[in-house]
């Protein structure tokens, strides 16, 4: 029997989020751009998922499906067994105390005429019901837990830097206790040493407080470091998904292989070999409506590719949609159809 994608995919205790089939289509009638097409992927309890793609590939679009900020054109999201899919965003903070963000723009997403405190304590009346004595003293415990002083609590967010910014808008997302939190570029806007401070701080909170993040980036170096598995988008299809190590150091689909040696390396020679290699994706964009969306510009394009959406096939412990790996060839322990299509 053909497996499904969830049995591909390591188990954890339980999947706290389950997308399945997603399409996410903007635009109306005739112009309808699809920039998420039939995604499935789920995050378990505890697991670090990291969705990687170059720009446009549909990564903060699925993250806002989940939010409720984008509707879905059709599939399914569930968080914690509850279908979330057609729940208003208003209506999902109720739902989902559990499942939280943090946005790339530390600016943006902190309302300057709110003290921090006031921030801080708003998810804390209303998700958890605490009297404003119990508030105060978890904002403090939340301060402490993101590195900032005890007297941030009575500053604006015009008084913090952007990595300071970036902390409270992590304390924020803590502060309902959640299980998963979307982390949307949340390093981007930040300075490398800054970048670091913040991914430190975000795999030493997973590592105490038990978090699940599906970890939006294009840095396929941070990604590997903070994400137990990578998911890589392109053109809102995944090309590919398994073990982060596995995926970023023995990529399997040309597409992955394009992104692993578009990374920048410290080591000058290397990075002038990856300069080369680069050329494969910077090959001007040829649509490919039924085929895979990479045709035009895969260096092992063949007929087949421009034709037949891949299938997406299990190799190893990963599972890749290319028509490189064939299903039903190979190895029959390491490699299988899993699903008709991507
Ligand atoms: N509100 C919108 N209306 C119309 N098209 C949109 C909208 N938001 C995103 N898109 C389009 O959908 C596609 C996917 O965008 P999305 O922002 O999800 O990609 P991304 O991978 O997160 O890119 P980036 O890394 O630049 O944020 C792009 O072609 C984008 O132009």
């Amino acid at each position: 029997m053909t497996p499904t994608p969830e049995e591909v995919q390591p188990r954890t205790d339980a999947w706290l989020l389950e997308i399945d089939h997603l399409r996410v289509s903007y635009g109306r009638r005739r112009r309808t751009h699809t920039a998420v097409d039939d995604v499935t992927l789920n995050v378990g309890a505890g697991e670090a998922v990291g969705l990687v793609g170059e720009s446009g590939s549909g990564k903060s679009t699925i993250g806002r499906a989940v939010l409720g900020l984008t509707a879905s054109s059709s599939g399914r999201i569930r968080f914690e067994d509850t279908d979330i899919t057609s729940v208003p965003a208003e209506r999902r903070g109720a739902l989902t105390a559990d499942l939280q963000v943090v946005f790339q723009d530390p600016y943006g997403s902190l309302n300057p005429a709110r003290t921090i405190s006031q921030t801080l304590t708003e998810p804390l009346l209303t998700h958890r019901a605490m009297t404003a004595e119990q508030a105060r003293a978890r904002v403090q415990g939340l301060l402490d837990q993101v590195g900032l002083p005890a007297d941030a609590a009575n500053r604006y967010p015009a008084a913090f830097s952007g990595g300071q910014r970036q902390r409270i808008a992590i304390a924020r997302a803590l502060a309902s206790n959640p299980k998963l939190v979307i982390c949307d570029e949340p390093v981007s806007a930040l300075d490398l040493s800054t970048q670091a401070q913040i991914l430190n701080l975000l795999a030493d909170l997973r590592a105490d407080l038990g978090l699940a993040y599906l970890f939006i980036g294009h840095n396929l170096a941070v990604v590997r470091n903070l994400c137990d598995r990578v998911v890589v988008l392109y053109r809102g299809q995944v090309m590919e998904t398994g073990p982060a190590a596995q995926v970023t150091g023995h990529p399997l689909h040309p597409y992955t292989a394009a992104l692993v040696a578009a990374a920048p390396v410290a080591d000058v020679a290397a990075q002038r070999e990856r300069r080369l290699a680069r050329v494969t994706v910077t090959e001007p964009l040829t649509v490919a409506h039924s085929g895979c969306p990479f045709a035009g510009r895969c260096p092992h394009v063949e007929d087949i590719c421009r034709q037949q959406r891949p299938a997406r096939v299990k190799v190893g412990e990963s599972v890749v949609a290319c028509h490189l790996f064939p299903s039903g060839k190979g190895d029959s322990h390491t490699s299988g159809s899993v699903d008709e299509k991507v």
